[in-house]
């Protein structure tokens, strides 16, 4: 969609988000920074009217316990009933037997829109050997772009293997979308609100890739083009490009850092 960004800002899309308990401030105050609605809710029996009025769903595995397990399902199963795009942040789920086991039957009983996850947990959820750190992507040797092709075949869904160059793919089309920078390491939980904010473009645009490829674009040109990169500077400078970021300016950041991938 050519003007996703102020489609947001116009629209203001509810994004549902069944989050971690580690960062759900910042998933909230990246989409109302963006212009989207932040909604959070971790009751079951709310889920249906949650997911009614909310316009995309995101599920974050990063806290997951067996009651957050059950508010999952009653969300994917209230947003296969109204039709609504959703994203799932699989955060550590080759970390431990009950993240795999878990991620692995939702992803049996559910089509996710989209999935984002470092390198990590998307050679997790391809099946691919790697050796993963905790929350972040570790280390391995695998070719990324097949490594994200195959979860996207596997699974049928967009993935979002983000990192220093991050890789889209609907298992037919790819981009290699080289912004960013290495401040987004410095923050914990932008995987959080990458994300999220997927969510948000998926609103503005039937063709999910087309929707992924925007939101990782957006996000990450806000963050590149901060001026001051140190960690206690950044993070606001992130939200304020999050706030004034326009179509228009994405393009001229775009040519200003354009780089090969
Ligand atoms: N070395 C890097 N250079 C540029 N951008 C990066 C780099 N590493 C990560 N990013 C960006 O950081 C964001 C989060 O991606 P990352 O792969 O770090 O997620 P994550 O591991 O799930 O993070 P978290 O656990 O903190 O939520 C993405 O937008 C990605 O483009
Ligand atoms: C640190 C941490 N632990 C579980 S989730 C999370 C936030 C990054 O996803
Ligand atoms: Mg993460």
């Amino acid at each position: 969609m050519q003007n996703a960004i102020a489609t947001i800002k116009e629209t203001n899309p509810i994004v549902l988000t069944v989050a971690n308990n580690v960062t759900p401030a910042d998933v909230a105050n990246g989409l109302n920074a963006l212009g989207a609605s932040p909604m959070m809710s971790q009751t079951p029996e709310e889920a249906d009217d949650m997911v009614n009025i909310a316009q995309a769903a995101a599920i974050n595995l990063g806290t997951l316990n067996p009651h957050q397990r059950g508010e999952m399902e009653a969300v994917m199963e209230a947003a296969k009933k109204y039709h609504k795009p959703t994203v799932l942040d699989p955060v550590a789920c080759g970390a431990t037997m009950y993240r795999l086991r878990v991620v692995t039957e939702l992803l049996h009983q559910y089509h996710f829109t989209a999935i984002r996850g470092n390198a990590g947990e998307i050679a997790t959820l391809a099946g691919v050997d790697w050796q993963s750190h905790g929350i972040d992507a570790g280390e391995g040797n695998a070719d990324l772009e097949k490594v994200a092709r195959l979860a996207a075949e596997k699974l049928g869904s967009v993935i979002v293997l983000s990192g220093e160059v991050d890789i889209v793919t609907d298992g037919t089309r790819l981009a290699r979308l080289p912004y960013g920078s290495p401040a987004f390491k410095t923050h914990v939980g932008t995987g959080d609100m990458l994300s999220s904010l997927i969510g948000a473009f998926l609103v503005t645009n039937d063709d999910a890739f087309d929707a992924a490829v925007d939101a990782v674009t957006t996000f990450t040109l806000c963050g590149q083009a901060v001026e001051d990169q140190r960690p206690g500077y950044w993070y606001p400078g992130l939200l304020n490009n999050l706030d004034a970021v326009t179509d228009e300016q994405l393009v001229t950041w775009q040519e200003a850092f354009g780089k090969e991938a």
